[in-house]
């Protein structure tokens, strides 16, 4: 049995993004640049965003920070996002989620070059991906299934299985493994017998936000199981943070498991920075980067 460490896989795949961009730097003189764009206090999100900065600039590119107040207008946000779209010297804009209730995230995404959209949540990009053309991937299914293939090269013709169907992960999981032409099902909360369909998983992904609740008899003996979750939850007088997967139970029949935390939440910031690179190389027309 394998524990998927996806930190390390992640550290690997960022040294890997810095050497791209030390070359890009080198031959045509350019500083990739990534603009976050955080409104409001969410205390998780100010840590998400902080890191992203962080890793943006070890990554050897600018990294642009724009906080807006919790009460900020929609209007305000769309303007910002307009500005950074016209603004020649960015090459990726996120808007971090979720946004205050008052604020349409769909329409301030929307607002969101698709070249420039490093989350791959607009709808250009959402249709180029069923579609299978070139576009930008969202991050965290990108890493899920690069994570599932450091343990099984070839995930031709395995049956896969996505429980949970959201914007951000479940649905362009299931397209991106369709891709590796895996057979898969979408499975979410009005799945009738989510456990024996779980059981035909040879790829099981969890990514429904819900703490343990994919247990260790829905498991096939030597799957591949993929846990999205990320939880906070409160136990033995402690703040945790666990998946959607029950881990101890799982471990006893999967081939591999990726762990929460330091599974597949690395790669969600790691595909970020890939994703920046890949938008900085083709809006400036540089050709393919190889990350
Ligand atoms: N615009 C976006 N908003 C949000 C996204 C996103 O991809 N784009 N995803 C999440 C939050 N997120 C990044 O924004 C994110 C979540 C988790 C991690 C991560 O590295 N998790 C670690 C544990 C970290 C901890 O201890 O808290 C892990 O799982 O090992 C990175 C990024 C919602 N919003
Ligand atoms: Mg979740």
């Amino acid at each position: 049995m394998t524990i998927i460490d996806g930190k390390a896989f992640a550290l690997k795949l960022r040294e890997k993004i810095a050497g791209a961009v030390r070359d890009i730097k080198s031959s045509c003189n350019i500083q990739p640049a990534l603009a976050v764009v955080l409104v409001g206090e969410d205390p998780a999100s100010q840590v998400y965003v902080r890191n992203k900065g962080i890793a943006t600039e070890k990554a050897g590119m600018r990294s642009i920070e724009h906080k807006l107040a919790a009460d900020a207008s929609e209007d305000d946000v769309v303007s910002l996002v307009k500005k950074l779209n016209a603004d020649e010297e960015v090459d990726g804009i996120l808007v971090q989620l979720p946004l205050p209730d008052h604020i349409s995230s769909e329409r301030v995404i929307n607002e969101i070059h698709p070249d420039k959209d490093v989350d791959g949540l607009t709808e250009a990009n959402a249709g180029r991906l069923i579609l299978g053309k070139t576009g930008l991937v969202p991050c965290t299914p990108q890493g899920s299934v690069m994570l599932a293939k450091s343990v099984r090269d070839n995930l031709s013709g395995l049956n896969a299985v996505v429980v949970g169907r959201s914007i951000l992960v479940g649905k362009p999981l299931a397209m991106l493994l369709l891709a590796e032409n895996c057979t898969v099902t979408m499975a979410h909360s009005r799945t009738k017998n989510l456990d024996e369909v779980c059981r035909e998983a040879d790829i099981l992904c969890a990514a429904v936000g819900r703490p343990r609740m994919v247990e260790g008899r829905w498991v096939k003996e030597g799957a591949t199981v993929i846990d999205v979750g990320i939880n906070r939850i409160e136990e033995d007088g402690k703040t945790r943070l666990i998946g959607d997967v029950d881990f101890d139970s799982a471990k006893e029949r999967a081939g591999a498991i990726t762990p929460v935390p330091g599974g597949v939440g690395p790669m969600t910031i790691a595909c970020l920075l890939r994703n920046t690179v890949i938008a900085a190389a083709r809006r400036r027309g540089l050709g393919a980067v190889e990350v």
